[in-house]
């Protein structure tokens, strides 16, 4: 898989530092308060995993299937709700946790989702992002990294859903893609 990237840019070893933070930050946010915490599929998966695991207070997790990309680089516009929360999101604190976020569209639907249905707060941890490709103001509450405006790909993030298995965060080569 790494004779498909152009460039590698962030290694398993940053991108583990950069968790060990987020935890921590997270901790001392939410201590006392057992936040719902909500990962959004699949993406997030790795950095879910991972990130849960750095935070030292109680937590709940549960998980949204939202999809807009599909076998394209470019969003759809549409966000398709494919899993529901099995959680009432009423009166609680929700972290939503992002591997990236682009154009912000994902986001901004999940937040006005959880807003509607009374959520008490509504945060957003996402281990990337790319504010070039903003089509909504939205800025994260807690940002891992901030990335170039370039499709990336690796730990949770794919292209076609592959490379999701990447312990690192890379680069596709243009003919990777452009097929
Ligand atoms: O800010 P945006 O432009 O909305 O892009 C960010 C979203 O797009 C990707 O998900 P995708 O819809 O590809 O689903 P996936 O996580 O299953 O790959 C990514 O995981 C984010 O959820
Ligand atoms: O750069 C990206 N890579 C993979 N998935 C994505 N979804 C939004 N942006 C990206
Ligand atoms: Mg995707």
């Amino acid at each position: 898989m790494k004779n498909d990237m152009k460039e590698i840019l962030l290694t398993e070893e940053q991108i583990q530092q950069k968790i060990k933070e987020l935890g921590q930050a997270i901790t001392k946010e939410y201590e006392g308060r057992f936040p719902l915490v909500v990962g959004v599929l699949k993406g997030a998966l790795p950095f879910m995993a991972d990130l849960i695991k750095a935070v030292d207070t109680h937590l709940e997790i549960d998980f949204m299937d939202v999809s807009s990309y599909g076998k394209s680089t470019v969003s759809s516009g549409e966000v398709k709700i494919v899993k529901d929360l099995d959680t009432k999101v009423e009166g609680r604190d929700v972290l939503i946790v992002e591997d990236i976020i682009d154009s912000g569209l994902t986001l901004s639907y999940l937040i006005e989702l959880f807003k509607y249905r009374k959520a008490k707060s509504v945060k957003v941890v996402t281990l990337l992002d790319k504010p070039e490709g903003r089509k909504v103001d939205l800025v994260p509450d807690m940002t891992g990294f901030v990335v170039p405006d370039e499709f990336v790909v690796g730990y949770g993030l794919d292209f076609a859903e592959r490379y999701r298995n990447l312990p690192y965060v890379g680069i596709l080569k243009p003919e990777v893609y452009e097929g």
